[in-house]
């Protein structure tokens, strides 16, 4: 689902974010990112999300290879991939309904055909009442969720998820890491980038480490880590 092949990434300015970086993520696989700040985790996930491209090395995202990926075609191959991040970047003056409908309004759906999935993706989050909510009406933990509903409302196999529990208490963040795994049960890839060890810990999932731009450990996290 996303092959690594000796990936570097030097930024216009000559820092190198990432140094020869290996990995593979099977489909159905769910995993960890994690590192000191700096270590390159938002490179690694803006690498597979296209949002930058690697320097040298080859990144390949369900079959697709990032390299021959002409710029018109990154909307399609991006379809495949939900997003999520610690801030969420929920619209708020718009509501809960206009938040998810919108990958699916981008993809051409109408909003009356949108608006069934739109309810469907809020149930799985736990927030199927909230359609008609604008985000500044819901919790931390909801607005996380609603995130979460809009990045999985086209049904992507691949779910990355940048620092997403970063805002919330170990309680929800615990509920939101169970939601990544009712959607990894379903057969969605997931990689969730975070610092927090102690929740690595108690999940038990294969953890990716970088620090300075090189992968360190690949495999169940040590506790000396
Ligand atoms: N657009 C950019 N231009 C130049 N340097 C950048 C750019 N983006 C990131 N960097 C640098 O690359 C390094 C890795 O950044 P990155 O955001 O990938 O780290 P991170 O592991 O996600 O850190 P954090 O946990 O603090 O978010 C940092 O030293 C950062 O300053």
């Amino acid at each position: 689902m996303i092959k690594f092949e000796q990936v570097s990434k030097t930024y216009p300015g000559g820092f190198q974010a990432l140094n020869q970086v290996n990995f593979h993520v099977e489909p159905g696989e769910m995993a960890f990112l994690t590192g000191h700040s700096g270590a390159g985790k938002s490179t690694l996930l803006r690498l597979i999300g296209m949002m930058e491209r690697p320097t040298t090395g080859r990144v390949l995202i369900n079959g697709h290879d990032l390299r021959k990926i002409t710029r018109k075609q990154i909307p399609y191959v991006r379809r495949d991939i939900g997003m999520i991040f610690q801030d969420h970047r929920l619209l708020m003056d718009k509501t809960v309904l206009d938040n998810v409908a919108l990958p699916l309004l981008i993809e051409g759906y109408s909003m009356q055909e949108a608006r069934k999935r739109v309810q469907a993706a809020l149930e799985k989050v736990g927030l199927g009442d909230k359609l008609r909510h604008y985000p500044m009406m819901l919790s931390g933990g909801e607005q996380q969720r609603v995130g979460i509903a809009r990045a999985v409302v086209n049904k992507p196999p691949l779910l990355l998820a940048d620092e997403p529990t970063g805002n919330l208490d170990p309680k929800l963040s615990m509920e939101i890491i169970k939601l990544f795994e009712d959607f990894n049960k379903v057969g969605v890839s997931v990689l969730i980038a975070t610092h927090d060890l102690g929740l690595i810990a108690r999940m038990r999932y294969r953890t990716l480490t970088l620090k300075e731009g090189r992968m360190i450990n690949d495999g169940l996290q040590e506790s000396e880590l």
